[in-house]
């Protein structure tokens, strides 16, 4: 029987065997059961080896290269990037070799290469540290890097690229009046916690006081700035972090998603922070109703979220950005037919594609007559003048508040009706 620390090890291996090899993303692994059979200490480790692992992919190929004649099959080879971020990251070597040596031992196709991977580690040993800071911060995959370029320049990118590689701390929203454990609190209103440890163990969370939500996803709410009783429709609604905003301002919230399994964090959500919304499982193209306020958080890339999931230039090739942009176009549509004459909303994405923001809603002011951007709902404590887009928009990036540990990227903007 293997010890628990090698055992946390070989299901980071079967992580990222998922994630490099069939193109995963560690939460569809995560909630389709891949830990569930590990005690929560060893799972927590073997999901944090798997995210240091994707973080310096780059940085342990460089490493792993010059002893290595030719690539070793997948899963051989990511026991040894997990082996090589180890050993960078300072453990000792015997634990991590040990280790490796008999999780591939153990594997029926690849045991005989056991031998191979403790002279690899062992090579690797011996300055992995020090060589390992000597690289390059890892880059984004061309497909990716080349779009963002693009759209932010060479030197935005490479300062993105450094907050992906440093990831992200523990940003929470407060229930008002509620107290928060203590940590930074930001110009927005956020509180940041730095080397968090486990969420459930905080004071306050049983309570329900707060909720994790990065500090940029906590902006578009802030901009639609929900009055109490007013009924507000939250479009794409689990987990629901944008939901508790909302019904936490007092206001009559529906929020609506199309999963049933997502929206069951919302009801959990809801729940333990003692809020209420009307829960609607169903296809936001098709719901009807005439609401004063309408947030649309639509479907994305993502791509603004890659400090927390490493696992997704990595296990994406961008083939699906297309039809998520007209998927948006679309929500965007429906959703405008939703909102009282007078009424806002804001629409927003976590992605760092401007095809994915800005672009959407310079479209939709050119094809709706009765929509204009609300720049005065941009006046909200902590937002920075050089974050406003030319449209009257918010563009967010990773590389912003560098000091204070970096921000999801985001756009939002909130749009009013005319007529
Ligand atoms: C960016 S996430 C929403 C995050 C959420 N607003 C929050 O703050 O926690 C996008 C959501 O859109 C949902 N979704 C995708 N297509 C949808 C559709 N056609 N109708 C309703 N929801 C949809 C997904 O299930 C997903 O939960």
């Amino acid at each position: 029987m293997a010890d628990n620390a090698t055992q946390a090890r070989q299901s980071a291996i079967y992580l990222l065997d998922q994630v490099l090899g069939e193109g995963r993303l560690l939460s569809e692994c995560l909630s389709a059961g891949a830990l569930d059979r590990l005690p929560p200490d060893d799972r927590a480790r073997a999901q944090r080896l798997a995210l240091e692992t994707l973080r310096g992919l780059e940085r342990a190929d460089r490493l792993l290269k010059p002893h290595l004649q030719k690539a070793p099959p997948l899963t051989v080879r990511n026991a040894l990037r997990l082996g090589t971020v180890e050993l960078s990251h300072g453990e000792a070597a015997h634990g991590v070799v040990h280790s490796m040596v008999e999780i591939v031992g153990r594997s029926r196709r690849h045991g005989r290469l056991k031998g191979l991977v403790n002279a690899v580690l062992r090579k690797v040993s011996a300055d992995a540290p020090a060589a390992w800071a000597r690289l390059r911060v890892p880059r984004l995959p061309r497909w990716l890097r080349d779009p963002l370029v693009e759209a932010w320049g060479g030197k935005a990118i490479a300062a993105i690229e450094a907050a992906h590689f440093a990831g992200a701390p523990l940003d929470l929203t407060l229930k008002p009046g509620a107290a928060a454990p203590a940590g930074e609190v930001l110009p927005t209103g956020s509180v940041r916690l730095r080397d968090a440890g486990q969420v459930s163990a905080l004071p306050g969370y049983a309570a329900g006081d707060w909720w994790v939500q990065d500090v940029a996803a906590a902006l578009p709410v802030r901009l639609l700035n929900p009055q109490p009783g007013e009924k507000v429709l939250d479009l794409c609604a689990a987990p629901g972090g944008k939901t508790l905003q909302l019904a936490a301002a007092g206001a009559h919230v529906t929020a609506l998603d199309i999963s049933e399994a997502r929206m069951a964090r919302v009801r959990e959500n809801l729940a333990r922070t003692g809020l209420s919304a009307d829960i609607v499982v169903g296809d936001a193209l098709e719901h009807q109703g005439l609401y004063d306020a309408v947030l649309l958080d639509a479907p994305c890339s993502a791509t603004g979220t890659i400090r927390r999931h490493p696992d997704l230039p990595l296990a994406k090739d961008g083939s699906e950005f297309g039809a998520l942009i007209e998927m948006q176009a679309r929500m965007i549509a429906h959703a405008w037919t939703l909102v009282k004459p007078g009424g806002r909303m804001v629409f927003c994405t976590c992605s760092l594609l401007p095809d994915e923001g800005e672009v959407q809603v310079d479209e939709a002011l050119e094809i709706y007559p009765d929509m204009e951007v609300d720049r005065a709902a941009l006046d909200v404590p902590g937002i920075e003048p050089g974050w406003i887009t030319e449209e009257g928009g918010l563009r967010l990036r990773p590389d912003f508040w560098p000091d204070q540990g970096g921000m999801d990227g985001f756009y939002m903007a909130c749009l009013r009706k005319t007529g």
